[in-house]
């Protein structure tokens, strides 16, 4: 049973609950126990015998045939094992073992166990973690298995240590971080996109940032040690506030939560703490099954868990899709976009306060009668017309209008509300291109949106510095400036999912669910209106220095995620920065510009990046490069990937 369904969350924002088993060579039951009176969705459990070695075998039937190692395949139904049952290859396996035996005794049994959840058709088997650091032998076993696989996925499970004390190599006497570890193991499986990680969560947790590496990996699931939990006053277990956070976490990147060990309370139904073993005979004699008391929690944590707002909640939709940026200027949008455009009234509250200000500036109160001039230029179907006109009202200002825009679909609605509004003699609607249009007078005060996830990413800068010819010498832009600003992330998920990063390089990532943020965001490019330079150039170039936050650990860094902040007019902004993000607005998201050869950045190292804003005749874009920790391919040459027409 789903975690529950809450108002406010999408049903498809379920969250499932497993419970890892020892083996049982009645798995029928094993599920039905699990399933029906630990009302758990799913059950980890081993397929084969562990005291099963195929050398043991060999040796003793003359090596001449292979016995049964599993049970048989009959004793569930194809879909009780395909929805129910996660695979757990046998823990004793070690592929990088000194002794020959063990190793290839290991190699024969992982390949026997993932053949048979593959004939199971099985969604996932969890494979044991690396026993060493060095695990070279284990990762081309399993990136051998990983080429003919169907759709099974391979969870590696992987220990969340913290740094300082992280896991010592039995092997060499070194620290292990445990990031590093996985990190090896899916560089040696070329980022296989079958191949995700199962946390295994501890009781004590690494540091904040060395955690939030782990939200931008590919994680199918946390497994929560029935030693992690603490007790409460009334004897349930219950966990400690940082492990909370850590599940809402987990519950917000669909990583289901899967509860292991055994109970170490006495909080379930009298004598039930007695129970090993799960026989039908026992099952009467009992009301609750021993961990139940652990999901009750689990469910209860996903139960308290704020709804989504609204914003999040329209974001749903888009997660993780990656979308190709729009080119407004050089493509006419369409009706639905400019209908998506139109529901983020947090936008226009924006504007209006804006353009309310600018004319309390522009026009003191003596001279209220005084009429302004004010132009939306790339008015679209008019909603920052009628911002700038409840903003006169407001102000009890006097305006008049053009409404100038190059797409002539637009042009229809913009002439048809100017009827149905009542705005004839006040709004004069021109179909033309700001960069060409002959105005026949100046304007006070010049009203545009033209800004893409990066800022000027949807050529505000040229649209505007064309349109500057009618704005009077000292009339005000709004905005009046705008700054791009990039950050480096780990987006492991998507970089495997979209197994070529050139499809990266012409799309924008919406929605970050899947990525790390690995530092704060540095400023790249800012543009100011009017454009008073002498110059008047709108090339750019910025070197950047990201610094990983020092108890992250390593990480890798698959690109960057690039935002923007815009000053409307003095105190007003909007924009999608994270630290200063415009609550509620959801007309942007980040974008994402990708790394061809993903990064792997050491603790203590930093990462030197070049950004270059290029214009052509016809186009402009953008090239980036990182210089250090190790120097990488310049990409998006001349914009042969991703540029934006003029
Ligand atoms: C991002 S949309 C904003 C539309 C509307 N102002 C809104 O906020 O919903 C930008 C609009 O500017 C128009 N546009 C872009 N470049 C233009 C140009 N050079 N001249 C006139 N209109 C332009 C586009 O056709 C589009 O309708």
């Amino acid at each position: 049973m789903p975690l529950g369904d809450k108002p406010g969350w999408e049903k498809s924002e379920s969250r499932y609950c497993g419970v890892e088993a020892e083996f049982d060579d009645d798995i029928a039951n094993l599920l039905s126990f699990n399933l029906n009176l630990g009302a758990f969705d799913f059950v980890v459990a081993p397929l084969m015998n562990p005291t099963y070695r195929p050398s043991l075998v060999q040796a003793n039937s003359g090596g001449t045939c292979v016995l049964p190692f599993a049970g048989s395949d009959l004793v569930l139904s194809p879909s009780q094992w395909s929805s129910h049952v996660v695979g757990k290859i046998s823990h004793w396996i070690d592929l990088d073992s000194e002794d020959e035996t063990l190793r290839m005794d290991s190699e024969t049994t992982l390949k026997q166990e993932i053949a048979w959840a593959n004939h199971l058709s099985l969604q996932a088997c969890l494979l044991p973690s690396p026993k060493s650091k060095s695990c070279a032998n284990y990762a081309r076993c399993v990136n051998q298995i990983l080429q003919g696989l169907n759709n099974i996925q391979l969870w590696l499970r992987i220990p969340l240590t913290k740094i300082d004390d992280a896991s010592m190599d039995a092997n060499s006497g070194e620290l292990v971080d445990s990031w590093e570890q996985w990190n090896s193991f899916r560089i040696l499986c070329e980022h296989h996109s079958q191949l995700s990680v199962a946390l295994d969560v501890l009781s004590s947790l690494p540091s904040v940032h060395s955690l939030g590496r782990w939200f931008g990996e590919s994680v199918r699931a946390a497994i929560i040690s029935t030693d992690t939990f603490l007790t409460n006053a009334r004897g349930y277990p219950c966990l400690s506030k940082r492990h909370q956070n850590l599940i809402w976490g987990f519950f917000n990147h669909s990583i289901q939560v899967v509860v292991s060990g055994t109970s170490l309370r006495n909080t379930a139904a009298p004598g039930s703490d007695l129970v090993t073993n799960h026989s039908s005979d026992n099952v009467e004699n009992l009301q609750k099954h021993p961990l139940r008391s652990y999901l009750d929690y689990i469910g209860y944590l996903f139960q308290k868990m704020d709804p989504l707002p609204q914003q999040e909640r329209y974001e749903l939709g888009y997660r993780d899709f990656l979308q190709s940026p729009l080119q407004p200027l050089m493509d006419n949008l369409e009706a639905q976009t400019y209908e998506t455009f139109e529901k983020d009234s947090m936008k226009y509250m924006q504007y209006q306060r804006a353009v309310s200000k600018a004319l309390l500036d522009r026009v003191p109160n003596e001279e209220a009668n005084v009429t302004t001039v004010l132009m939306v230029v790339g008015a679209g179907r008019g909603p920052l017309v009628r911002a700038s006109l409840q903003a006169a009202e407001e102000t009890g200002r006097k305006i008049k209008v053009y409404a100038v825009e190059k797409n002539p679909n637009a042009v229809v609605t913009l002439h048809s509300l100017v009827k149905l509004e009542g705005w004839e003699g006040i709004v004069t609607i021109i179909s033309c291109d700001m960069r060409y249009w002959d105005a026949p007078e100046k304007a006070d005060i010049l009203v545009s949106e033209l800004l893409g996830s990066f800022g000027d990413n949807e050529l505000s800068p040229e649209c505007l510095d064309g349109a500057q010819r009618f704005l009077k010498e000292d009339g005000i832009s709004i905005p009046s400036s705008y700054t791009s600003f990039i950050q480096p992330v780990t987006a492991s998920k998507l970089y495997n999912d979209v197994s070529s990063p050139f499809f990266f390089l012409s799309h924008t990532l919406s929605v970050f669910m899947f990525s790390a943020r690995l530092a704060p965001p540095q400023s790249v490019f800012e543009f100011t209106h009017p454009n008073n330079s002498t110059t008047k150039s709108n090339e750019r170039y910025k070197k950047l220095l990201f610094e990983l936050p020092d108890d992250t650990g390593s990480a890798m860094v698959h690109g960057f995620a690039g935002y923007f902040d815009a000053v409307l007019y003095k105190d007003v902004h909007l924009g999608i920065e994270p630290s200063t993000a415009t609550p509620n607005m959801f007309s942007w998201f980040a974008i994402f510009f990708p790394l061809r050869t993903p990064v792997c950045m050491k603790p203590g190292s930093s990462l030197e990046v070049h950004f270059w804003r290029c214009c052509g005749s016809s186009k402009v874009w953008y090239e980036w490069c990182v210089a250090a920790p190790t120097p990488g391919a310049m990409h998006n040459t001349n914009g042969r990937s991703y540029w934006v027409g003029l």
